[in-house]
């Protein structure tokens, strides 16, 4: 058996990284932003260190990058007293500003934040292990991201309207802001799924509280003056610390109006059961998810195999898009596992700033264990690693393995695995698959692979009240970021796209005014159609 990697040459020595590339001295940091200030934290600090490891004469050594503060309760209370002072009971300054002007302070941080592409994207790689070409294309859809919001949102301004309620009435609907947003992200893009909810909350006049997440936390830091000098004080806060002992607390407050959180299930419902008035708060939610790809008997293998390797496999498998279990027809499993198994063995290993490197180290303490306990677990149970190398080890790098036959007995037929482990289930019939999907306690998406167009079409309408995307032979995935982007069961609660994330951070308020001949001038004033400091938009929307 080939080694698909080489443990030793794994880790690079310092002066071998590109100096571009190497990392900055460590930084201690301590402030947080909070009321427009950057306060300095003197209390404890949390270590961030990188998933990478150098090569030194004496063995390997975990790089250690910095610092962040951890904050306690009382400090995350404070910069959430902010943002509640900030907003006002919605008479605040921020969420009575014109549409326009405050898209112009969106704008402002936008330019502060292109200046900072170079650091955020060498943070990317280093604290999450993420690769130098996914890294840019991380920092880039997020600035797009932003671009396409404003855009959206300059598009509906234009759209205002008034309309006849009914005979006699006339309606205007105003888009008005919700509140006090908390905002959360994942690891795996620290920065793109933060602010896919962050900047439409800021931008529809909400006011912010802002935990970064558990990995790439220092990437934040370059931005945090960006974020102070382009935004009032007090509308957007950010802290630092656990989760547990800073956001909980927000939580428990009841000052939290909604609740933008991307990340595990059992996050958000640890968190959202906090709350006093769980009645009054609004969720958006982007959690776990099981993508099955499902392969039907007459398909193209090669297209298969190639959407499945990138579907399952980039960033390590740490997607929540993820194609996270493959059921394979028997008709095409032999062949399938072949191509599959040649095709992985082409996917580089290395360090992130490297040329073509597709396969990194993974930055969650613990999760090398972890993806070794759901191997041994299938294996016990018959399993068999079908890839050259796979499983192999070595500090936080994880080389993927292909595991088969997966069956219901094992943790990876049903758990998010959320890493580089493939499990592929054979099947003869269809129904054991649709039943998988319809049992399953995730919703995301799914990818079908076949020629058949009527077994597809009977398949998406199977599948069509399960999952928030059928994809057709080609891998699940969250973009164009201007495509609805949801989920089912434990996967989500609400949706996020350019356009569904303005509707998301804002409610409509109808103003329905009953004329009559004597009260022509009344009713003009009052319905303003573009003097409004509200975005008026159609019925619609
Ligand atoms: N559907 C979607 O849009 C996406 C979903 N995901 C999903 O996100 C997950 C990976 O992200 P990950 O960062 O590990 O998610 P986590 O849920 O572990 O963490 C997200 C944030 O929540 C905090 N947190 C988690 N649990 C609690 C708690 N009980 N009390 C207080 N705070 C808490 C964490 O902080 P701390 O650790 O400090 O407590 C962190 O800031 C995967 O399941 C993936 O599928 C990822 C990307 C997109
Ligand atoms: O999968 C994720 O974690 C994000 O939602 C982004 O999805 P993408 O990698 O498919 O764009």
């Amino acid at each position: 058996m080939s080694r698909p990697f080489d443990p030793a040459a794994l880790f690079p020595r310092l002066h071998d990284i590109p100096e571009a590339y190497r990392p900055d001295a460590p930084v201690e940091q301590r402030e947080y932003l909070v009321g427009g200030e950057l306060r300095h934290w003197q209390g404890p600090l949390a270590q961030v260190r990188s998933p990478i490891y150098l090569a030194e004469d004496d063995g390997e050594r975990q790089v250690v990058l910095g610092s962040t503060p951890l904050l306690d309760a009382d400090a995350a209370l404070a910069a959430l007293d902010a943002a509640v002072a900030a907003y006002d009971h919605g008479q605040g300054q921020w969420p009575n500003l014109r549409v326009a002007e405050r898209i112009a302070h969106v704008e402002a941080f936008l330019a502060r934040m292109r200046e900072q592409r170079a650091a955020v994207v060498k943070l990317l790689m280093w604290e999450i292990g993420k690769n130098l070409k996914d890294s840019e294309k991380e920092f880039d859809r997020t600035c797009d991201y932003i671009v396409d919001t404003i855009g959206a949102l300059k598009e509906l301004d234009r759209r205002s309207s008034r309309f006849e309620l009914e005979q006699g009435t006339l309606g205007q609907i105003r888009r008005v802001p919700l509140g006090v947003a908390l905002c959360m992200g994942p690891y795996n893009y620290p920065l793109n799924e933060t602010f896919t909810t962050l900047i439409p909350a800021l931008i529809m006049g909400n006011t912010v509280v802002f935990k970064p997440a558990k990995f790439g936390v220092l990437l934040m830091r370059p931005l945090l003056e960006a974020f102070r000098d382009s935004f009032p004080p007090g509308v957007i806060n950010i802290i630092y610390g656990r989760g547990r002992e800073t956001v909980s607390a927000l939580m428990e407050s009841g000052k939290v109006d909604v609740f933008a959180f991307i990340g595990t299930h059992k996050g958000a419902s640890d968190l959202k059961k906090l709350h006093p008035k769980p009645h009054r708060l609004r969720a958006a939610l982007g959690l776990d998810a099981k993508n099955p790809g499902i392969v039907l008997p007459e398909v193209d293998l090669d297209n298969v195999v190639s959407e499945a390797l990138t579907g399952a496999l980039s960033f390590n498998g740490q997607r929540c898009t993820a194609l996270k279990i493959l059921f394979i027809h028997e008709d095409v499993l032999q062949p399938f596992l072949e191509k599959f198994s040649a095709g992985l063995a082409k996917l580089k290993p290395g360090m992130p700033w490297e040329a073509g490197v597709a396969l990194t180290p993974l930055p969650e303490p613990g999760k090398v264990e972890y993806l070794k306990a759901v191997m041994a677990d299938a294996i016990d149970k018959g399993a068999r690693i079908i890839n050259p190398g796979g499983g192999e080890h070595c500090a936080s790098f994880f080389y993927p393995a292909l595991l088969c036959p997966v069956t219901p007995q094992m943790r990876l037929y049903g758990e998010e695995q959320f890493g580089p482990l493939v499990p592929v289930v054979p099947y003869r019939d269809v129904e054991q698959v649709i039943d998988y999907v319809l049992q399953s306690d995730f919703g995301q998406q799914l990818s079908l692979f076949g020629n058949d167009a009527q077994q597809i079409g009977r398949l998406v309408d199977a599948f069509a009240n399960q999952v928030g995307r059928i994809n057709i032979n080609a891998q699940c995935q969250r973009g164009p970021d201007t495509f609805p982007f949801n989920g089912r069961k434990d996967s989500a609660e609400g949706t996020l796209s350019v356009h569904d994330a303005l509707r998301t951070f804002s409610i409509r308020t109808l103003v329905a005014t009953r004329f009559t001949d004597d009260n022509k001038a009344l009713v003009s004033e009052v319905i303003r159609q573009r003097s409004s400091n509200f975005l008026t938009t159609d019925y619609i929307f």
